[in-house]
């Protein structure tokens, strides 16, 4: 035997051991279940081959892990024990072989068939029907005194119905469903506070408190899935069947797995096994594979356990939804709406039965709280149709030449200054005009109707034009020909010359519009209404400071931070002068003095058809003499303007003796101001 190979012995065991410690007294482990798996499946390798370097301590030949002090103990009278694992068909059939060699048998099995529920054993104990203990499994012959946290579960009953044996202790899984850990693990991460890596760490940590409060609050959930300790004088547990046992608990008000089945033979077990993979997703609580037993008690009894585990049952376990690899770089995407993402480029690696080779990183604050760098071991998980996400690193592990993610200063795409609004997670690309990751939605938006109001420039053609490269900008629109116009898909001549029309007429506009139309984040009809108005000219809205701009009627930090921004970047400026040297144009607005501002600190409501002019006009100009343009009437209402066909809102102003104007009284007050 080689020196290397007791070498390597000895570190398998090791790192096994302090992962396990992590795991069990710590809740906290390092690494994914799937790494524990591979280095353990390791060293039994090496043990098989090698019988005679076996001993007693080996994690091969133990269960979990010491319970923790500051718990009280409690024995198992019956040791609390693991299961062996199988990973694919093979293995199973090794299984079922044997226990046919060793029964003797070559009848088929009956097996009861249960989900592998991931959370944690525990041990509850009725005597005379009422809860009297409840330990963790701890190391299987002594576990944790968790009775006060135990009875903070709801699911788990504190008195038994019916006729129950004198002692029964009932064995199960407790866990958390998906839905609580996820609502839990948002609430902490608003909060700033720590989240659970995954929902099994969630349910130990939850469970193992000394503060049975805590324990109180989570949603905890427990289902039983086989008997310890009976006396039974009565003799009222079933004896034949292990399936039959679960019916009895679950008469007598233990809540048990709904998906249990008892199967007969090996084939029907794998069909079991297929049909909860593909129910996996859509379970409310998370499984890691499945439990296969014989079902018959007496041969159960007949086949015994080894030191670690029954010889009666298997865990056939699912692929794994979390696998170390390494992160090999970071790369920033750019969004549709400008937003930077950065994309983990991963070593790939096969999570849960896919190859995964790419992870998000959402934004810069999640960098930050994972404390990643380029060249670390990372841990990945894929669950369900989720994206893959990185769900921690393994300090452990950093390379000494792991190196810095470094946020970028200039989109990636269009090389416009990236900005960071306070408060704001995601950073973004400021050159909205420019950019072309944002530009089939920046176009969608420039000629919808309500900016520059382009008739039958609708998305498809928008999307169309960018694709075939015919516009980088919209300064593109109105360089459009017929010519290039006719060499688009399903473009007729008449529509081309109906388009190029509208794109003419589209030049004439309200500067407010123009504003809304270039789509800076957060500034919408009403915001770009109010720009306008206050600074009445486009170069003194491009040149305002951000001091200047939050004078505005609702403009507050976050906007004039975006308006700011979005003017300073030059590529913008660039699309901006070619837009007006396309002459585009509006009407110029007179610059009212503070004095001048007639209906300063006033609410008006405008409510049913004007005739005269379009509602957002009128609102344009009511807000050019200092008027509020509410929505909804209140008795801080100072007038409700009532058009043809009024409503409720003129109905309301009545009840409330609110001023009615009609539309005429409106516009003699435009008039007497000269707002035209
Ligand atoms: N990530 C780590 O660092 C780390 C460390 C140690 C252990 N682990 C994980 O824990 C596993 C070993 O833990 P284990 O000894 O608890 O074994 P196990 O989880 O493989 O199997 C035994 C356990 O399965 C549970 N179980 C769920 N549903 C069941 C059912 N229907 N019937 C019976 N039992 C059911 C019980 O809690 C039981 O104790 C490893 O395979 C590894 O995945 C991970
Ligand atoms: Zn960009």
């Amino acid at each position: 035997m080689s020196q290397s190979l007791v070498l390597q012995l000895q570190q398998l065991r090791q790192q096994l051991e302090q992962y396990s410690y992590q795991y069990y007294v710590l809740d906290q482990p390092t690494v994914p279940d799937s790494e524990y798996d591979r280095l353990f499946q390791q060293l039994q390798r090496i043990e098989a081959e090698h019988p005679e370097l076996i001993s007693s301590t080996s994690p091969t030949q133990r269960v979990g892990a010491k319970p923790l002090a500051k718990f009280s103990q409690v024995q198992h009278q019956i040791p609390m024990l693991s299961l062996d694992n199988a990973f694919d068909d093979e293995s199973f059939f090794a299984f079922t072989k044997r226990i046919a060699d060793s029964l003797d048998s070559s009848a088929e099995f009956s097996f009861c068939s249960e989900p592998k529920l991931d959370g944690l054993a525990v041990s509850i104990r009725y005597e005379n029907g009422e809860l009297v203990q409840a330990a963790t499994r701890g190391d299987g012959s002594t576990g944790e005194n968790i009775t006060t946290n135990v009875k903070t579960i709801r699911a788990i009953p504190l008195r038994l119905q019916g006729d129950v044996p004198e002692v029964l202790e009932v064995r199960g899984e407790v866990f958390m469903p998906l839905a609580g850990f996820n609502a839990m693990n948002d609430a902490a991460a608003k909060a700033g506070q720590k989240i659970f890596a995954n929902p099994r760490n969630a349910a130990a940590g939850s469970l193992r408190q000394l503060d049975a409060k805590i324990t109180a609050q989570r949603p905890l959930m427990f289902y039983a899935y086989g008997i310890g300790e009976v006396i039974d004088s009565n003799k009222k547990l079933a004896t034949d069947s292990h399936y039959q046992q679960l019916m009895q608990l679950k008469q007598w008000g233990m809540p048990i797995c709904p998906e249990v089945r008892q199967v007969k033979g090996s084939q029907a077990a794998l069909d079991y096994y297929q049909h909860i993979m593909q129910q996996r997703d859509s379970l409310a609580y998370e499984i890691d594979g499945v439990v296969i037993k014989v079902d018959s008690l007496a041969q159960q009894q007949a086949l015994g356990f080894v030191a670690r585990a029954p010889r009666w049952a298997v865990a056939f376990k699912f692929p794994a939804q979390e696998m170390l690899t390494k992160l090999l770089a970071v790369e920033f995407q750019v969004g549709r709406t400008g937003a930077i993402t950065p994309v983990a480029r991963l070593a790939p690696v096969n999570v849960g039965g896919v190859t995964v080779s790419n992870a998000t990183l959402h934004n810069q604050d999640e960098i930050a709280r994972l404390g990643i760098k380029v060249g670390d071991q990372v841990i990945v998980r894929r669950a369900g149709d989720v994206i893959p996400q990185i769900v921690s690193v393994v300090l452990e592990q950093r390379p000494d030449d792991a190196s810095d993610i470094v946020f970028p200063t200039q989109c990636p795409v269009c090389d416009s200054h990236i900005e960071r609004i306070s408060g704001e997670a995601a950073a973004r690309c400021s050159g909205g005009l420019f950019c072309g990751a944002q530009l089939k939605e920046s176009i969608k938006h420039f000629v919808s109707r309500k900016a520059m109001d382009i008739d039958g420039f609708g998305d498809k053609l928008a999307e169309q034009l960018v694709e075939q490269g015919l516009i980088k900008t919209p300064a593109d629109i109105y360089q459009l020909d017929m010519p290039s116009l006719l060499g688009l898909e399903r473009m007729a001549e008449k529509s081309a010359m109906n388009l190029l029309h509208a794109i003419r007429q589209s030049k004439q506009t309200t500067l407010a519009r123009f504003i809304y139309a270039l789509g800076i984040r957060d500034v919408g009809e009403a915001t770009a209404i109010s720009l306008a108005n206050h600074f009445t000219t486009l170069p003194a809205i491009q040149q305002a400071s951000i001091e200047q701009l939050q004078q505005v009627d609702d403009v507050g930090t976050v906007v004039a931070e975006r308006v700011q921004s979005f003017f300073a970047e030059e590529h913008n400026q660039t699309v901006i002068t070619q837009l007006c040297q396309a002459d585009i144009h509006w009407p110029e607005i007179a610059k009212l003095e503070q004095t001048e501002q007639p209906l300063a600190g006033q609410t008006l409501v405008l409510t049913g058809t004007l005739t005269s002019m379009g509602r957002d006009d009128a609102k344009a100009k009511l807000q050019r003499l200092g008027a509020k343009v509410s929505g909804s009437v209140s008795a801080k209402t100072h007038a409700v303007i009532a058009g043809d066909n009024a409503g409720s809102k003129l109905v309301k102003a009545n009840e409330l003796n609110v001023t009615v104007w009609s539309e005429q009284e409106m516009l003699d007050v435009f008039n007497q101001y000269g707002v035209n």
